[in-house]
C-alpha cells in the first residue's frame, strides 16, 4: 500500500520511520506540508494511509483519495481535519496526545517570560545602540490565566508553580475536582479577562476565544500567549488592543495564516517590539519528534492491520 507523508518533521527524528513503513510492505510518498490540493492529487489517488501535519484536510482532499483508510496526525490538533467527512467515508483519524506536551509547555514558558520581560525588544534595541532599558514586574506578582486545562495546560501549570504566581484556569469540560487537584482556581472566561496579567491559550482551535468583546472586558494591560492555534484570537482586534495599550504584548507560535510571507495584522511593523511570533516550532524538540513519530506510525500500522489504534480521534 502507499503511505502519503506530509508532516514536515517526519524523517527528522532518530528512528528510521520510512524504513519501518517500507519493512511493513508499504511504499512511501512525500507531499507538501501546506496540503496544497493540486500537488497532492496524484499521491492522494494512490494513498491508503496518510501521516499528516497541521495543514488542512478538507472534503476535497478526501474526494481525491478513494483508497484512504487512515489519517494519522503527526501531532495533537485535529482542528484542520474535516472529521465529519472522514467519518462519512469510514476513514479513521488518529493523533498523538501527550507526545509533545512537555515541548509545547517549555516553549510556552519561554514566550511568557520573553513577553513579560521584553527579551525581543531588548535584543532589537541593543542592536540599534539603545541601552536605556525599562522596568518589568516579577512573575510572582502576576495572576496567570490558563485557557484549556488539558495535557499542555497542565504542564504549563506545573512549570509555573516554580514562579510563585497565582494561576487560574478556564476549561468548560473539566469537573471542579480537577481544578482543585491541580491547585488552580476555576474561572470563567470573563473572570480571566478581568483578573489576569498574563493569559495563555491551550484550547483546541476552531473557535475564537480572545475577541474584541473579551479584550474590552480586560482591565489592566494584559500579556497574551498562544501556543495553540491562530484562530483562537481575533487578530485584527488584538492588533487594535496592542495599539491602544490594553494588551501589552502578544507572544505566539501560531497565526491564522501560516507558512509564507504576509502573516496578517499582528506582523505590522509598528507592533514589532511587542509581538513575538515563532514559526510553529513549539512541538519541534528532538524528544517530541521521536514520540510523535513512534505514535503516528504505530497507529497507522494498527489500522491497516485491522487492529484498534491507541489514539483514535472520536467524531460525534
Ligand atoms: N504549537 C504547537 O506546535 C502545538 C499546538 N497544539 C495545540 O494545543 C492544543 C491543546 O493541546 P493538548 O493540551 O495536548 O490537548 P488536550 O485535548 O489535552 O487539551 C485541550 C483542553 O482544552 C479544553 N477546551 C476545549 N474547548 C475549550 C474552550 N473553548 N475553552 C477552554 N478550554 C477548552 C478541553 O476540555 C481540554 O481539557 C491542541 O488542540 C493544538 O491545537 C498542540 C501541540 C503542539
Ligand atoms: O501537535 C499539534 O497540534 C501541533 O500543532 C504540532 O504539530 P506539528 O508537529 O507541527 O505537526
Amino acid at each position: 500500500m502507499t503511505i502519503l507523508v506530509t508532516s514536515r518533521s517526519f524523517s527528522t527524528g532518530s528512528a528510521d520511520l520510512v524504513g519501518r513503513l517500507r519493512a511493513a510492505g508499504h511504499a512511501v510518498e512525500r507531499g507538501p506540508a501546506t496540503h496544497d490540493l493540486d500537488a497532492l492529487r496524484g499521491p492522494l489517488g494512490r494513498a491508503t494511509g496518510w501521516i499528516a501535519g497541521t495543514g488542512p484536510i478538507t472534503e476535497a482532499h478526501l474526494d481525491a483519495a478513494p483508497r484512504l483508510r487512515v489519517i494519522a496526525r503527526y501531532g495533537v490538533g485535529v482542528d484542520a481535519v474535516d472529521r465529519a467527512a472522514a467519518a462519512r467515508r469510514g476513514i479513521v483519524v488518529t493523533n498523538t496526545p501527550g507526545a509533545n506536551s512537555a515541548a509545547v509547555a517549555d516553549h510556552t514558558l519561554a514566550l511568557i517570560l520573553a513577553a513579560v520581560r521584553g527579551v525581543v525588544r531588548g535584543n532589537e534595541r541593543v542592536r540599534a545602540g539603545d541601552w536605556s532599558g525599562w522596568r518589568s514586574r516579577e512573575l510572582a506578582t502576576a495572576t496567570v490565566g490558563i485557557i484549556g486545562l488539558g495535557r499542555i495546560g497542565r504542564e504549563v501549570v506545573a512549570r509555573l508553580s516554580g514562579f510563585g504566581c497565582e494561576v487560574v484556569a478556564h476549561d468548560p469540560y473539566l469537573p471542579e475536582a480537577d481544578f482543585a487537584a491541580l491547585g488552580v482556581r476555576r474561572a470563567t472566561i470573563d473572570e480571566i479577562a478581568r483578573e489576569c496579567d498574563v493569559v495563555s491559550l491551550h484550547a483546541p482551535g476552531g473557535g475564537t476565544v480572545i475577541d474584541a468583546a473579551w479584550l474590552a472586558r480586560s482591565d489592566a494591560p494584559v500579556v497574551v500567549v498562544n501556543t495553540a492555534r491562530g484562530d483562537l484570537v481575533d487578530e485584527a482586534a488584538l492588533a487594535a488592543a496592542l495599539r491602544s495599550g490594553r494588551v501589552s504584548a502578544y507572544a505566539a507560535d501560531t497565526l491564522r495564516e501560516e507558512g509564507g510571507a504576509g502573516g496578517g495584522p499582528l506582523l505590522a511593523p509598528d507592533l514589532r517590539e511587542r509581538v513575538i511570533i515563532t514559526p510553529h516550532v513549539a512541538a519541534q524538540t528532538v524528544e517530541a519528534i521521536d514520540r510523535m513519530g513512534a505514535a503516528a506510525v504505530a497507529d497507522l500500522l494498527a489500522v491497516l492491520d485491522g487492529r484498534t489504534p491507541a489514539n483514535l480521534v472520536a467524531y460525534g
